[in-house]
């Protein structure tokens, strides 16, 4: 079994276990469920938009542990907001990602930016869930799901006023993409061999359909990495291990920031 599989095996038990310990009314009775959303397309499309959607991710599979066991969101959500992160990505997955839907929701009341929340996706709970605990943006994974359940996945996350970014890795993956899908992410990984190359993003970015806003996700480690991903057509770039690995994530987005500023000046 490759790791995205045993990621999906132990997600289905996870959603299982959660319908019973929190039921749906349940979830629909959390004030944050009745909140107003924001738009990640519409601050991606800002004029002078930095276009980053930075991450608070504690592991990985692919690196083990990136920041401590017990970082909170306060060490890098503040700042990622104050120094101009487009959107906010939040990992909730606890087995393979250390992280929680309280990260979610504590991270919705320390800033206004979009927030992502970053999961596996498969049941619709799950979506009830994003929006009971602050989300603006869903993820759904084409590696994982047939183009069919995209498709109700990302209706559904519409009707709860939820934003839809469909990643996928292969132009095997291209028959996934729907009206329903907002923005369209590549991931630069390979999340079952953890290979990361960023010409994938600009190959498969010539494929897409037009009017999707675009998303290079994984393996951005440079403020030259970003620029070549935008000067391909990419709207957006989500990055996360650049950030999460320093001691003050917060300081290392804005000092990438400032970076990316001084070589736009210049050119
Ligand atoms: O830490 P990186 O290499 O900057 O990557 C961030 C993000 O793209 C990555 O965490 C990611 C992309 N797609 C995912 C799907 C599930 C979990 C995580 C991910």
């Amino acid at each position: 079994m490759n790791i995205l599989e045993k990621i999906v095996q132990q997600k289905r038990h996870e959603v299982a276990d959660r319908k019973v310990e929190r039921t749906l009314t349940e979830l629909k009775e959390r004030p944050l469920y009745a909140a107003p959303r924001r738009s990640l397309a519409y601050t991606l499309a800002l004029p002078g938009s930095t276009g980053i959607i930075a991450e608070f991710k504690r592991k990985s599979p692919s690196k083990g542990w990136i920041a401590h066991e017990l970082a909170s969101p306060r060490i890098a959500v503040p700042a990622y907001d104050q120094y101009g992160a487009a959107g906010i990505s939040i990992l909730t997955d606890a087995p393979f990602f250390g992280g929680n839907l309280s990260d979610l929701e504590e991270s919705r009341t320390m800033v206004e930016a979009p927030l992502l929340r970053k999961d596996f996706t498969i049941d619709p709970y799950q979506l009830h869930e994003a929006r009971a605990f602050g989300a603006d943006v869903i993820l759904l994974i084409a590696a994982i799901l047939e183009p069919a359940q995209v498709r109700e996945l990302a209706a559904e996350a519409k009707s709860l006023g939820l934003e839809v970014l469909l990643e996928l890795h292969g132009d095997e993956e291209l028959g996934h993409v729907c009206p329903e899908v907002d923005l369209v992410g590549i991931n630069n990984r390979n999340l079952k061999t953890f290979s990361v190359d960023l010409d994938r993003s600009v190959q498969l970015a010539k494929a897409l359909p037009a009017g999707k806003l675009k998303v290079a996700e994984s393996g951005i480690s440079s403020p030259e990495d970003l620029l070549f991903l935008k000067a391909h057509g990419f709207d957006g770039f989500l990055i996360g291990e650049r950030f999460m690995k320093e001691a003050d994530p917060g300081s290392a987005f804005a000092a990438f920031v400032g970076n990316i500023k001084k070589l736009s000046d210049e050119a």
